[in-house]
């Protein structure tokens, strides 16, 4: 029932799509009363009013909700926002993140804690509700999967029950007035907090909230303050200004995984979550099928940052298992060469994946043996391998594919083109690495069965 309209807002596009359509404006619509179905990919549930899919934030499926329509501009569907929860989930408990309530009003909504209102049970649920979906929709795979929380042995400081203390890594956005916070839901709007509980508490300490922010340094010209906390070292803020280049020798931080240290750039790619690399480490392990593993094949670890994932592989193996990690960025692939130089088997090559597999594909000196009876560990960015990467990959013909995959989506899409090439999904684990939001992380192993 539509009783009033609101100013507009900007939205992003559904997360997981590749290529947003082009941008139309914002058109804010009436409140409406829904009955909240279930839940989407990107966080948001699906109502229903009028025939038309309206997608609902901050909702729980089996709610009734007041939701105002902030994108009424598609016929296809809308988007709304929950102002009021008229018939509450059992599920539904205090958001962890006080900022990031339902209480406030939607555009004062700290982003980034979007499942922060969820039962932690029902939260991985849900992800696998997601991920189930996306699979049998878009992979043509019907397969029951499990969202498993992060182990507390390998997270230490976490609070796994509620989901908080587990960012290593935080970006706070300084607006013009000098304001300090993160984005509020859905929008570039900065939001002032006291608090930040999905962070470990090193960076819950030196971050500079609630007004802290000039006397933390933030200058007038700053655009965002990093916090990181490596778990080998201090953890620091760092302030950027807009102009900001990046430094020809950034500063370097270490992470440790067991035995093993890893060196990066401060801002390089590590995985967020204090307790993420251990349970990626032991879960592409345990997802190499060691009957098709050969120590001697072009082994492969795609996407690989400063070769946490090589050293895995390598771990299980033994240090002479040959190796190569591949990963675009000159500086991560330096590190890595690094990180791994203890071995005789690795090495680490700066190239995109897409133009390493076009370079493999097409040598005929016998430089290679292709990717025949290989093991290959792909990890690549939110967007997913793609169908370029996933088709050279998959013409090459190595043994086995450990996919480690942070939306599900993606990941589906990719399955349908391995198994368009012959590779069936063996073995798939979920894990929640992102708790209290709606992002999980999935471990896929593909075999060629023909
Ligand atoms: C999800 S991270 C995984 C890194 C590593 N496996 C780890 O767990 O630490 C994806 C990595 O892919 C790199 N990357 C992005 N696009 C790439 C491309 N086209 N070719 C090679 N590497 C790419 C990024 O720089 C990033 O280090």
């Amino acid at each position: 029932m539509a009783t009033s309209r609101r100013r507009p807002s900007r939205r992003p596009a559904p997360e997981g799509r590749r290529r947003p359509a082009p941008q139309r404006p914002a058109e804010p619509g009436p409140v409406l009363e829904l009955d909240v179905e279930r839940i989407a990919h990107g966080g948001v549930a699906v109502a229903r009013h009028d025939g038309r899919v309206v997608f609902v934030a901050d909702a729980i499926p089996g709610e009734r909700v007041r939701a105002q329509v902030t994108d009424a501009a598609r016929d296809r569907f809308w988007r709304a926002e929950t102002l009021e929860v008229l018939g509450a989930s059992p599920d539904r408990r205090e958001h962890v993140w006080a900022e990031a309530s339902v209480d406030r009003a939607p555009e004062d909504r700290a982003g980034g804690a979007e499942f922060g209102h969820i039962a932690m049970r029902r939260q991985r649920e849900l992800k696998a509700e997601v991920l189930r979906d996306a699979l049998a929709r878009m992979g043509g795979v019907e397969r029951d999967v499990e969202v498993r929380a992060v182990d507390p042995a390998l997270a230490p400081g976490v609070d796994v029950e509620e989901g908080t203390g587990w960012r290593t890594r935080v970006r706070l956005h300084v607006d013009a007035e000098g304001v300090v916070g993160p984005y509020a839901a859905r929008s570039h709007r900065v939001v002032p907090v006291a608090s930040l509980p999905l962070a470990v508490a090193e960076l819950e300490e030196i971050a500079p909230l609630a007004g802290g922010a000039r006397r933390a340094g933030a200058a007038a010209e700053a655009s965002s303050i990093d916090l990181v906390a490596p778990s080998g070292g201090r953890a620091e803020l760092v302030v950027h200004a807009a102009r900001d280049r990046r430094p020809e020798h950034p500063p370097t931080v270490v992470e440790r995984v067991g035995d093993r240290s890893f060196t990066l750039d401060r801002g390089g790619f590590w995985q967020v979550h204090r307790g993420a690399a251990s349970t990626l480490t032991l879960a592409v392990q345990a997802a190499i099928d060691a009957d098709r593993f050969d120590p001697d094949a072009e082994n492969q670890d795609l996407y690989g940052g400063v070769g946490l994932l090589a050293a895995a592989v390598g771990d299980r193996f033994g240090p002479s298992t040959r190796i190569t990690t591949v990963e675009a960025d000159a500086r991560a692939t330096e590190h890595a060469g690094a990180n791994l130089a203890d071995w005789v088997g690795a090495r680490a090559v700066p190239e995109r994946v897409d133009r390493y597999l076009d370079r493999l594909a097409g040598a005929t000196d016998g430089a290679t043996r292709g990717l025949r009876g290989a093991t290959v560990v792909l990890d690549p960015p939110r967007a997913g391998a793609g169908r370029t990467v996933v088709d050279r990959l998959a013409e090459l013909r190595p043994a086995q594919v450990v996919y480690v995959a942070c939306d599900p989506v993606a990941l589906a899409r990719d399955v349908a083109t391995f198994r368009a090439h012959g590779y069936e999904l063996e073995t798939l684990e979920a894990f929640d690495l992102f708790p209290n939001t709606h992002h999980v992380e999935a471990v896929a192993r593909f075999a060629a069965i023909v």
